[in-house]
Parts: structure tokens; C-alpha cells; sequence
């Protein structure tokens, strides 16, 4: 998961600050600790002081308190994931040596007539959020698909034909494939549905009184929309907990559009479902269509030289981000040729 952390931030703090290669290595290492913090200090009950609010009233020292040390280690580190890379594009932007990012391309839109200071600290908080959902969430799906495709190996061979049928040998994936690769799309879609990273999505405000299947809600309440519960729905995903992409699939193995649509749900809802929802479903699908071109994806060898048990296990408590425990496994080159073509490409 460490490899599937870097992949991600390298990824996002390119296109949110235009940091590339080396020089984003201090501000990965940065973002993947302050990420992990939200990850724990967002999960319900992960600390006393969530059941026992009066905790918050006692000082560091105090037993039971280590909630409010982790608190300031863990702000200094939101400080620091918020404020240096936008500096250093503000920086380079003075020098002229901005790459192309989100925060230089707000920045350079900001209106002048407008208050300065006040524009830039919103482009800074919508960098940083921008940062943070951005990263967990797209870890997680990976680790889902590539557990998912540790237990099922027929589901990832047939990917595979699918993909041998459209490339040629030694040959990556590309976007144009996209049309081509329905079994892959249908996957990448399964991984969304079958375990989606945010279960309870955001808390939603209700802006005006509404009734559904009867019952009022009332203005000003707080909803959790249940996208676990929506993307389990057996009307919609006949036998829903089994890992089962070929749901998508006509009986032609085209894709089906008769098919409840995952991706709404998964993304969220109304004017705050998910703004990174197109870089998610490009980098998701290009990732899965790759690992899938070049390794077969096989249990780790255990201490008897046997294949170990495929066993896939999720984070059992309630949480925030829905992710799969740390696994195991090995990624075995497919061939000569992509041994070949990943040599050409990676080193
Ligand atoms: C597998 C990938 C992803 C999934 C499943 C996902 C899912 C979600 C969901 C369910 C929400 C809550 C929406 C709501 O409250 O209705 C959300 C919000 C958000 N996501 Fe994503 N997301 C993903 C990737 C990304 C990426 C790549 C970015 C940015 C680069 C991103 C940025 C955000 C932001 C900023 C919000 C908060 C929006 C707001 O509250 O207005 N997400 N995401």
C-alpha cells in the first residue's frame, strides 16, 4: 500500500502544484503523514474523547489525553501540507517557472479588483482539499481491485484475454483503447460498487423541507447518504456482495446500459459530490488497464514454498474511508516482451 501511496501523491501534487519528480519528495512524504492523520482522527470512535467529550477540557498531560498531543503533531502537519507547496508555486510562478497547475491556474485568475489576500487563502484551502480527497480515495480503490483480482483468478485472466485481444505484444494501454476494453471497464466499475471508498459519503445539510417515501425531513437536518446501502440494493446487483463484473456485461459482453449506474452514487451527490470525480475514473482505468497488460497478480509464496491462502480483509470499524487491510501478494511480469517494454519505459 506504501508503493500505491506515492504512485497517488506524486500524481496529485503534480496537478494540484506542478511538483514533479524529486522536488516533490519532501512535500509527498509530508502529505502522505498528514493524510494518514485524517484518515484516523475522521474515523468515529477512533479516540475516548469521542464518547467522552468532556475530554477535551483536560490537559496534555493528563491519562487518556495523548488524543490532544497527537491534535498538535498532527495540525503542524496540516500546516505544513497547506502551506509549502503553495508557496513554492507562488514562488515559481514570480519566477516564471510555474509548471502548469491548479493552484497557478486559479492564481492567475484571481480578480484584482478583489481582495488579494482573501482570494489566495481560498485557492490555498482548494488546493490543499483538493490534495487530501484525492490521494486516500484512489489508494483505496487500488488496493481494492488488486485484492479483488487476488481472489478472483478467473476474473483477471479473462481481463486479460480481453486486453492480449486488442494490444499487440509488448504494447501499454492508451485512453483511445477505452471503447475496446469493456471487461476492463466493467472491473474498474465492480471495484467502485462492490466496496465504495466513502460508504457514508459527506454529511449533507437539507436546505428546505422534503418528504421521501413518506417521511418529512425537515429543513436544516444533517443527512448521511447511504451509498453503501444504494450500491448493495439487489434490485439493482442481483447478489451483491459477490465480486462480479461481468453485472456490466450483455449477453454480447458489451456493456450494458440497462444497468443501474455506479458512478453516480459512488461520487456523491448534488453541488458537493466529488469535483476530482474525471481525474479519479482517467487515472483509475489507465492503472487497472496497466497492471492488468503487464503482471499477473498471485498470493505470496508462504514459508513451505506453497502458494499462501487468498484471503481478503477489510477494515472491520466504522470509518470514513472504506480501505482493505494490508495484504500480500506478488506481481509476476506477463511476459518477455512487457519485461522489455517496462525496462524501456522505467528506467
Ligand atoms: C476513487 C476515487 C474517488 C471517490 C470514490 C471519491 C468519492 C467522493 C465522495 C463520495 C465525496 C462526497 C460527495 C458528497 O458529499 O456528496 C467526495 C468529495 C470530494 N472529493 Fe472525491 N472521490 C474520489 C477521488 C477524488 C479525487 C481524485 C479528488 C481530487 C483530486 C477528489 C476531491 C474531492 C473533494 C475536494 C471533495 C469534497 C467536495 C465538497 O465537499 O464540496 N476526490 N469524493
Amino acid at each position: 500500500m506504501g508503493d500505491l501511496h506515492t504512485w497517488t501523491t506524486v500524481l496529485i501534487t503534480d496537478i494540484t502544484y506542478g511538483i514533479q519528480g524529486e522536488e516533490a519528495q519532501p512535500f509527498i512524504k509530508t502529505a502522505i503523514e498528514a493524510v494518514k492523520s485524517i484518515t484516523i482522527a475522521t474515523t468515529p470512535g477512533a479516540f475516548l474523547v469521542d464518547q467522552i467529550s468532556i475530554l477535551k477540557y483536560v490537559p496534555e498531560w493528563f491519562p487518556g489525553a495523548g488524543f490532544k498531543r497527537k491534535a498538535r503533531e498532527w495540525d503542524l502537519l496540516r500546516m505544513e501540507m497547506t502551506e509549502d507547496p503553495f508557496r513554492v508555486t507562488k514562488e515559481r510562478m514570480v519566477a516564471g517557472t510555474a509548471t502548469p497547475s491548479l493552484a497557478s491556474a486559479a492564481l492567475e485568475q484571481m480578480d484584482p479588483t478583489k481582495d488579494i489576500a482573501k482570494q489566495e487563502e481560498l485557492i490555498k484551502a482548494a488546493s490543499v482539499t483538493a490534495h487530501i480527497g484525492g490521494t486516500d480515495t484512489i489508494v483505496a480503490t487500488m488496493g481494492g481491485f488488486i485484492l479483488a483480482m487476488l481472489m478472483n483468478p478467473d476474473i483477471q485472466t479473462r481481463a486479460q484475454h480481453e486486453l492480449d485481444r486488442v494490444l499487440a505484444p509488448g504494447d501499454l494501454p492508451t485512453f483511445a483503447l477505452e471503447p475496446d476494453l469493456p471487461y476492463v471497464q466493467a472491473i474498474m466499475w465492480e471495484v467502485l460498487r462492490h466496496q465504495p471508498v466513502v460508504p457514508l459519503c459527506f454529511p449533507h445539510l437539507v436546505t428546505e423541507d422534503d418528504v421521501y417515501s413518506g417521511y418529512l425531513i425537515p429543513k436544516n437536518s444533517i443527512i448521511m447518504p447511504n451509498i453503501w446501502s444504494i450500491l448493495h440494493n439487489e434490485d439493482d446487483y442481483p447478489d451483491p456482495y459477490r465480486f462480479n463484473p461481468s453485472r456490466f456485461l450483455d449477453i454480447n459482453g458489451r456493456l450494458d446500459p440497462s444497468v443501474k449506474d455506479v458512478l453516480g452514487p459512488a461520487f456523491g451527490f448534488g453541488r458537493r459530490a466529488c469535483p476530482g470525480k474525471e481525474l479519479a475514473l482517467a487515472s483509475l482505468w489507465i492503472r487497472i488497464a496497466s497492471i492488468l497488460t503487464c503482471y499477473r497478480i498471485e498470493p505470496e509464496i508462504d514459508e513451505y514454498g506453497n502458494l499462501a491462502e487468498r484471503k481478503a480483509e477489510w477494515y472491520p470499524g466504522l470509518t470514513m474511508f472504506n480501505h482493505p487491510l494490508p495484504f500480500k501478494c506478488r506481481f509476476i511480469p506477463r511476459s518477455k516482451d512487457i519485461e522489455v517494454s517496462l525496462d524501456m519505459n522505467f528506467t
